[in-house]
């Protein structure tokens, strides 16, 4: 099983941002290897403006720098992501939103072995998650936890009470639980016991003036905390 605790979903666009802008001067594929050594085990490409050749052209390029030391998953991408897998590089999966390819078809693509992520915010997406067969989908991104920037059509955000209610609304559907929206260091311990089995972020780390130094915070943030007592 893939380990979301620490989930880097490394955005082109706010990477670009912080390179721009001075706070670093690292490319996608050189903010995803910091992180990787730092302890993130999974990563995410979140390229909203790239063509399926771009997607494909980045995908690989940071799968050559994942190489089997962290999950990686594509956004949206779900073609692309077939592509690559039939071609033997090492792309587990991919995240659908609720407006996204439906986690029917994207199961039935992608076949049993892969990751898929759907995000899941009301209670109607738990309810359509009920019916699916167990294994449609492997983990549920639920969000936002607090105001974000980086998505401009970002759900009202949560707070930890609400995603304390909604992830124990969706347990024992058999999907991993992953907070996300807002979040970075001082909050793994928040987010474990809420009952998340992991959270990922963007900015906290893309954006961060070292992402070697953030990965490694919220990995050791993460690693002191104490899981929720369900488990
Ligand atoms: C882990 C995770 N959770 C939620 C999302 C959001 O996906 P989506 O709702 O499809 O929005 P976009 O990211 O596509 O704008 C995510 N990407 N990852
Ligand atoms: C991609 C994404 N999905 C969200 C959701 O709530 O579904 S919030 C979000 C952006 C998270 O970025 P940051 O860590 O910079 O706040
Ligand atoms: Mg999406």
């Amino acid at each position: 099983m893939n380990d979301p605790s620490v989930y880097l979903v490394a955005d082109t666009r706010i990477t670009a941002q912080a390179r721009e802008r001075g706070v670093h001067a690292l490319t996608l594929p050189e903010v995803v290897a910091e992180a990787v050594e730092a302890g993130v085990r999974m990563v995410q490409i979140r390229a909203k403006d790239a063509t399926a050749e771009e997607m494909e052209a980045l995908a690989r390029e940071v799968a050559a720098v994942t190489d089997g030391r962290a999950a990686l998953v594509l956004n949206d991408a779900v073609d692309v992501a077939v592509r690559l897998r039939a071609a033997g590089v090492p792309v587990d999966g991919v995240h659908v939103g609720q407006s996204d390819r439906s986690p029917a078809e994207a199961r039935a693509l992608l076949g049993p072995a892969a990751h898929l992520g759907l995000s899941a915010n009301q209670p109607e997406h738990l309810e359509a998650l009920r019916r699916l067969p167990r294994g449609t989908v492997s983990a549920i991104g639920v969000g936002t936890v607090r105001a974000t920037q980086t998505k401009a059509d970002a759900p009202a955000p949560k707070g930890f009470d609400g995603l304390r209610d909604f992830l124990a609304a969706a347990e024992g559907l058999g999907v991993q639980r992953i907070a996300i929206g807002g979040l970075g260091p001082g909050d793994p311990s928040r987010v474990r016991e809420a009952g998340a089995d992991g959270m990922a972020v963007v900015s906290a780390i893309c954006a961060a003036p070292s992402p070697r130094e953030a990965a490694a915070l919220l990995r050791a943030e993460w690693d002191a905390s104490a899981p929720h007592p369900a488990g």
